[in-house]
C-alpha cells in the first residue's frame, strides 16, 4: 500500500506502507501508480515527496512474490512514469533503499538520504540483476566502473558514501522527510530535463573494452559457476554501448534468463533460510520468541589461542568490555601483540577507532568472578576443558552463562562439571572467528532454553549468522565433514589423485578442494583425534577398523611429518614451510601407487560425477539423519551451515536445498548403488527420512519441516 498526503501546501507526500522493509508488493506497487496520479493531478502539488513509514525507504522487490505469478503494475513503467512526471519528485531515503527500492529512488529526479541509511543494489546475490532500470541507470549516474563494482557484488554503501558517488543529492542527519519537504519546496518549478536520469549519456570510459574484460575476468573467477554477475556485468555493458531503450531490452532478455534459474531459486531460499534460523525451536518445544536472553555486559574469553584471540576480537568490536585470560604469560604478551594489530586492522577498514580498551588481559582466572558469560577457548581437549569448567563453576559468580568452543567434542559432558549445567552451551566459531560468519550454538540435554537464547544474542550482537543445533560428536558440520573427507580418501585408494579430486569439488563451486583445505587446516589435527579414538594406530596400514572401511593415508602421511602446509608437504607440495601455493606432488603419486599395489587395488578411473556423488551424497544422506535425529531443526539450519561456515557455493543453495533440486529419488538411487558397491561403509545406507521423503513423492524442501515433524510424533 501507499498512502497519499498532502503538507506544507504544495508538497505531495507519498508513503510507503508494507512492513517490515515496505517491499515493494503487487498492492505497494499499484499504491504508488495510483497516488503519484492524485498528487501529479492536484493543481495545489507542486512537487512530490516519495517515503517509506517506520524509518525504511523500500528494501526492493517483495522476494517472496517471484514465486508467483506476477500480478499488479509492473516497476518498469511505474518507475519510467515517475521519471516523466512534470513535478519535481524526490525520494526520502531513511534505513534502507535496495534493490527495487533504490531503483525507485533513481526514477525519481533528486534523492536526499539520512546520514545513517544504507544503499545498494543487491539483486546479485538473489540469482537477478537489477532489472528495474537499475543497470542502465545507475551506470549513466555514476559511471561505469563504480556502478559495476555496486551491481556485480551487491554491497550496500553508506549514506556518506552514496553522496560522494553521487547517487544522492543530499544527506541529512535530521528528519529526512522534513529535509525531503524542504527540498521539494525549493525545486519546485524547477526544469526537470536535467534531472532524468534515463537521459544521460553515459559516462564515457577509455578503453572500455579493456576494463569489461578485466572485470569479466574478475567476475568469473570470484564468481565460481555463480551465472548472475556475469550478466550484471553484461547487462552494465549495454548501458555503456546502447542507448537506453536498447539497453533496457538487453537488461530485461538478461533477468528472463536469471528468473527462472535453478540458481536464483537456491540464492533466495538461502535469503531466507538465513532469516528461518533466527528463529531456532529446540526438540523440547522451547523456541525463540518464548526464551528470554539473560543481559550480557561483560564477556570473558579463556584461551588465547588462534581462536580465543579471533573471538575476544569480535567480541570487543562489538562493543563489548571482554576480560582475557591465558595462563602462560609469554602466550598472553604475544597475544596481546597481536589481538591489538587485529583490533587496528580492522578498525582502519572500518574507519573507526580501534577498541583496544575494550580488551583487559589476565593470567589469573579468578579475573573472571564478575562477568556474565565465558567463552572457554583451550586446547581441544576433553581433559584439560574439563579441568577448566571445574574452575570457572568455583570462580564465577552464580548465574554466569559458561560456553565452549569446541568443533565437536561433547558439551553435556562438560556441563556436567558445573554446580548449574542448564547454564551450560557449546559456541562453535570457525576460524578465524573474527572474520568467520557461522556460529554453530550447541546445546546439551541440560541446557536452558534462556542459556540457548543468550547464546544466540550474544551471536548476533557479533554479527554472526548462529545457529542452534543439538549435541553430537561433530554438531552438524562436521559431522557432515567427516564423510566427504574420508570419502576422498577413498577414491584416492581406488585411483584418483588429489588434484582431480579437488578440481571436481573446485568446478563445482567450493572455493578450495577437500585436499588442498585439509593441508590448509593441518592434517595432523584430525591425526590426533583418530589416536585418542585408538583409529588410528602408528605403523598400522589395515583398511578395516572397528569393523568398517578405514582409509589410513591421512595417518601414513602425518606419520612422514607431512601435515599440510606448515611443514611444506602434505597432499601437496609446497616450496617452503608456510608456503599457500600447492604443487602437485610427484612423490605423492608414487606412494598412492605402492599403497594401493600393497593392499592389492587396482587404480581405476574415476570420473567428476562420480567424485561429486561419492563426496556430496553421503554428507547429504548424514543431513537427513541429522534431520531425523532432530539435531538439526530443518533443512535451512544445515543449508546455512555450509554456505556460511565450509563454503558450500551459495547458488547451490546448500546440500539440502541442492539434493532436491538433483532430485531426492535420484539421490537415493545413486546412494543404494554406492552402499551395494561399497558395503563395508555402513553410511552409505540410505537414511529412512530420505526414503520416506521419496516415498510421498519429494516433497520441496520448504515442506521436510512437516514431514520431519509428523515422524518425531509418530515415535
Ligand atoms: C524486476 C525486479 C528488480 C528488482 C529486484 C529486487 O528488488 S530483489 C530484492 C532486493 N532487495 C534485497 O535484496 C534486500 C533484502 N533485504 C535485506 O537486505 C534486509 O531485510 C534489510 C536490510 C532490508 C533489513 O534488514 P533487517 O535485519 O532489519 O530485517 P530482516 O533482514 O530480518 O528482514 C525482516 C523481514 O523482512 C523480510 N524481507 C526483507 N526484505 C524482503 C524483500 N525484499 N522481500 C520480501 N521480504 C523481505 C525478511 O524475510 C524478514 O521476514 P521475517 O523473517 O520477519 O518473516
Amino acid at each position: 500500500m501507499a498512502q497519499y498526503s498532502r503538507i506544507s501546501g504544495s508538497v505531495g507526500l507519498i508513503t510507503l506502507k508494507n512492513p517490515p522493509v515496505n517491499a515493494l508488493s503487487a498492492a505497494v506497487r499499484q499504491g504508488i501508480v495510483d497516488t503519484v496520479e492524485k498528487a501529479l493531478c492536484d493543481p495545489q502539488v507542486k512537487s512530490v515527496v516519495i517515503c517509506g513509514q517506520d524509518g525504511v525507504f523500500c528494501g526492493g522487490a517483495d522476494v517472496k512474490e517471484f514465486e508467483k505469478s506476477m500480478s499488479g503494475p509492473p516497476l518498469i513503467p511505474m518507475i519510467h512514469s515517475i521519471e516523466c512526471a512534470t513535478k519535481p519528485m524526490v525520494a526520502a531515503i531513511e534505513g534502507s533503499a535496495l534493490g527495487g527500492g533504490l531503483e525507485l529512488a533513481l526514477g525519481c529526479h533528486y534523492r536526499i538520504a539520512h546520514s545513517k541509511a544504507r544503499l545498494g543494489l543487491p539483486e546479485v546475490t538473489l540469482g537477478l540483476l537489477p532489472a528495474a532500470g537499475g543497470s542502465q541507470r545507475l551506470p549513466r549516474l555514476i559511471g561505469v566502473p563504480a556502478a559495476l563494482d555496486l551491481i556485480t557484488t551487491g554491497r550496500h554503501v553508506t549514506a556518506a558514501e552514496a553522496l560522494q558517488l553521487g547517487i544522492v543529492d543530499q544527506v541529512t542527519d535530521h528528519k529526512t522527510v522534513d529535509a525531503a519537504v524542504k527540498f521539494a519546496l525549493s525545486v519546485a518549478g524547477k526544469p526537470l530535463d536535467a534531472r532524468r536520469i534515463s537521459t544521460y549519456p553515459c559516462p564515457v570510459v577509455t578503453d572500455l573494452d579493456a576494463l569489461f574484460e578485466d572485470v569479466m575476468q574478475k567476475v568469473r573467477q570470484s564468481a565460481r559457476g555463480a551465472i548472475a554477475p556475469i550478466a550484471c556485468v553484461q547487462a552494465v555493458r549495454a548501458a555503456a554501448t546502447l542507448p537506453y531503450t536498447r539497453g533496457m531490452e538487453r537488461e530485461k532478455e538478461l533477468m528472463a534468463t536469471l528468473f527462472t534459474s535453478g540458481q536464483a531459486r537456491a540464492l533466495q531460499y538461502n535469503f531466507f533460510a538465513q532469516r528461518a534460523v533466527g528463529k531456532w525451536r529446540m526438540p523440547s518445544g522451547a523456541r525463540w520468541d518464548t526464551s528470554t536472553p539473560r543481559p550480557v555486559h561483560k564477556v570473558a574469553v579463556i584461551g588465547l589461542g588462534t581462536m580465543g584471540r579471533g573471538i575476544a576480537v569480535a567480541l570487543a568490536q562489538a562493543g563489548l568490555p571482554v576480560v582475557t585470560v591465558e595462563a602462560q604469560e609469554k602466550q598472553l604478551m604475544e597475544a596481546k601483540r597481536v589481538m591489538s594489530d587485529m583490533l587496528k586492522r580492522g578498525a582502519k577498514r572500518r574507519g573507526v577507532a580501534p577498541p583496544l580498551d575494550k580488551i583487559s588481559y589476565s593470567s589469573n582466572i579468578q579475573d573472571l568472578a564478575d562477568v556474565d558469560l565465558v567463552i572457554e577457548a583451550v586446547f581441544e581437549d576433553m581433559d584439560l576443558k574439563k579441568k577448566v569448567f571445574l574452575q570457572l563453576s568455583a570462580v564465577c559468580k552464580p548465574g554466569t552463562l559458561l560456553c565452549t568452543n569446541t568443533s565437536g567434542l561433547d558439551v553435556d559432558q562438560l556441563a556436567s562439571q558445573t554446580r548449574n549445567p542448564e547454564l551450560v552451551v557449546g559456541m562453535h566459531f570457525f576460524a578465524p572467528a573474527h572474520v568467520m560468519k557461522l556460529l554453530e550454538v550447541v546445546y546439551g540435554p541440560r541446557s536452558s532454553p534462556q542459556a540457548v537464547a543468550t547464546a544466540m544474542q550474544l551471536g548476533k550482537k557479533m554479527g554472526k549468522i548462529s545457529v542452534a543445533v543439538g549435541n553430537c560428536r561433530g554438531f552438524v558440520g562436521n559431522r557432515m565433514l567427516k564423510l566427504y573427507t574420508e570419502q576422498a580418501s577413498f577414491l584416492l585408494e581406488e585411483g584418483a589423485t588429489p588434484d582431480l579430486v579437488d578440481r571436481a569439488i573446485e568446478e563445482f563451486g567450493f572455493p578450495m578442494g577437500v585436499f588442498r583445505m585439509s593441508d590448509l587446516s593441518g592434517l595432523d589435527i584430525g591425526w590426533r583425534v583418530r589416536k585418542e579414538m585408538k583409529l588410528a594406530v602408528p605403523g598400522q596400514s589395515a583398511r578395516i577398523r572397528e569393523g568398517r572401511r578405514y582409509s589410513p593415508l591421512g595417518d601414513l602421511l602425518c606419520e612422514q611429518g607431512r601435515f599440510g602446509q606448515k611443514t611444506g608437504r602434505g597432499w601437496y607440495r609446497y616450496n617452503k614451510p608456510g608456503d599457500r601455493v600447492a604443487h602437485s606432488d610427484p612423490w605423492l603419486h608414487h606412494f598412492l601407487e605402492e599403497y594401493r599395489a600393497q593392499h592389492g587395488l587396482v587404480a581405476r578411473r574415476i570420473d567428476q560425477q562420480e567424485i561429486l556423488e561419492r563426496c556430496l551424497y553421503p554428507m547429504i544422506n548424514e543431513g537427513f539423519r541429522i534431520l531425523q535425529d532432530g539435531i538439526a531443526a530443518g533443512p535451512e539450519d544445515i543449508d546455512v551451515i555450509y554456505v556460511f561456515g565450509y563454503g558450500w557455493p551459495r547458488h547451490c543453495g546448500g546440500p539440502m536445498f541442492y539434493a532436491s533440486m538433483v532430485g531426492l529419488e535420484k539421490v537415493l538411487e545413486r546412494l543404494e548403488h554406492y552402499y551395494q558397491a561399497h558395503p563395508d561403509v555402513p553410511y552409505l545406507q540410505p537414511c529412512s527420512l530420505l526414503r520416506r521423503l521419496v516415498a510421498i513423492g519429494s516433497p520441496p524442501v520448504q515442506k521436510w519441516r512437516e514431514v520431519i515433524k509428523n515422524l518425531h510424533s509418530q515415535l
